[in-house]
């Protein structure tokens, strides 16, 4: 700081600051809150100034978020939209195979399926915690530093700016486990990419490459991850190095196929994941804010997010109270199969349900029984 604007401050800045914040640095088991030095466009420190990390930590479920964690979200967001010194936050998950694969199908399975006046309640908190990123008064970095499916990709989009690694997938997975991707995806999606592109993503529950979700508009870059020998490579799973096929079709961004795939999964396995482009990337872009007035920043933010703002807001409602009551339905359904099927039989038989629903069948105990998948023998 200047020397001449050090002493105006120090003449007119208050002699105590009341303490705002509501959180420590592990706000709840499962969401770790820090705040890391801001550093100018050349690298060197800016005294005083930070951005707030905010990382999802439940690495074994692929940073799935519990109830507690919803809460711990919800509670690091206020904090960092609060903090004078805070410029940026960070919004990101522990290692690099997850950003977060949406609400804990366990903690649903074993508690929630079955209970919708329970759930409608999570559901309060659920969409306290979108709210609070779309209404943070600090602009949100998505690090995508791995899987972003789910209500991981929702709590995602939510975010001002992402930014992921190449390895990482995009999409929903509600309708095949026994949910609708209201959450914010059916409302952010056709905002971002389109109505079109927004029903493949919201509804059939194929996931996406980073490359798809930067060419569509879901993610504003995309970095390598991937080094073998020592050098970053692309994706080797994914079509990088072609725009179209001989049809004019885009495959950039498409699984490779056939022989191209299987050399692509031997790249894989002999290389290491090194997120240090996400990072210098991520602290790039925490770097331009830094260098824009505060207020003006905020503002232009606040009027950019209202088209998805408005959206969620129009809906959040009545899809609490849906999310409710499908609880006794499909999602009781679905998420017990996902959490007690075998390892590679974890969705119900489709054809079946709709057999069943087609003459008429009741959503009876013993009909949710018989769909679910059990482990032979
Ligand atoms: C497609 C997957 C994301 C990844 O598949 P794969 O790469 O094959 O890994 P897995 O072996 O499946 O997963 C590794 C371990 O992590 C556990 N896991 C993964 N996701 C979750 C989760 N969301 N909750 C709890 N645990 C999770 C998985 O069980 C494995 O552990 P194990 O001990 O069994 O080895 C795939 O994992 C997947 O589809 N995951 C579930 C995605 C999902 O259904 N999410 C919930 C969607 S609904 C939602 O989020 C909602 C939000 C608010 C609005 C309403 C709503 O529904």
């Amino acid at each position: 700081m200047k020397k001449e604007t050090a002493a105006i401050v120090q003449k007119t800045a208050p002699g105590h600051l009341n303490d705002h914040n509501l959180v420590k640095t592990e706000v709840v088991p499962g969401v770790l809150y820090e705040k890391r030095p801001a550093k100018r466009a050349d690298g060197t420190v800016a005294e005083g100034l930070y951005n707030a990390w905010i990382t999802l930590d439940n690495q074994k479920q692929y940073n799935s978020y519990t109830t507690d964690m919803v809460k711990g979200v919800i509670m690091a967001f206020r904090d960092a939209s609060n903090a004078r010194d805070v410029s940026s936050v960070v919004f990101t998950g522990a290692g690099d195979k997850a950003f977060c694969t949406g609400g804990n199908t366990k903690e649903y399975a074993e508690y929630y399926a079955g209970n919708p006046q329970e759930y409608r309640q999570y559901m309060r908190l659920f969409n306290d915690m979108v709210s609070a990123i779309l209404g943070c008064d600090k602009p949100v970095i998505c690090r995508v530093n791995g899987m972003r499916i789910g209500g991981g990709q929702e709590i995602g989009m939510a975010a001002d700016f992402s930014v992921a690694q190449d390895l990482a997938k995009f999409g929903q997975a509600g309708p095949k486990h026994g949910s609708a991707p209201i959450g914010g995806a059916t409302d952010f999606l056709p905002v971002m990419i389109g109505a079109e592109l927004a029903m493949v993503s919201g509804s059939l529950c194929e996931p996406w490459s980073a490359h798809k979700a930067y060419r569509t508009g879901i993610i504003m870059d995309v970095v390598p991850a991937l080094k073998v020998d020592g050098k970053f490579v692309p994706n080797p799973l994914v079509i990088t190095d072609r725009y179209l096929d001989e049809f004019g079709r885009i495959i950039h961004g498409e699984s490779k196929t056939g022989a191209e795939l299987a050399a692509g999964k031997e790249l894989l396995k002999k290389g290491t994941v090194d997120l240090s482009l996400l990072d210098a990337k991520v602290e790039e872009i925490c770097a331009k804010i830094l260098h824009t007035f505060p207020d003006c920043f905020t503002k232009t933010i606040q009027e950019l997010r209202k088209p998805k703002l408005n959206a969620w807001n129009a809906n959040k409602e009545n899809s609490r109270d849906w999310l409710g009551l499908n609880m006794m339905t499909e999602a009781r359904t679905g998420f017990r199969a996902f959490n007690e099927g075998p390892k590679d039989d974890r969705e119900i038989d489709f054809v079946a349900l709709r057999q069943a629903l087609a003459k008429g069948a009741p959503w009876t105990p013993e009909l949710i029984e018989s769909l679910i998948p059990k482990a032979e023998g």
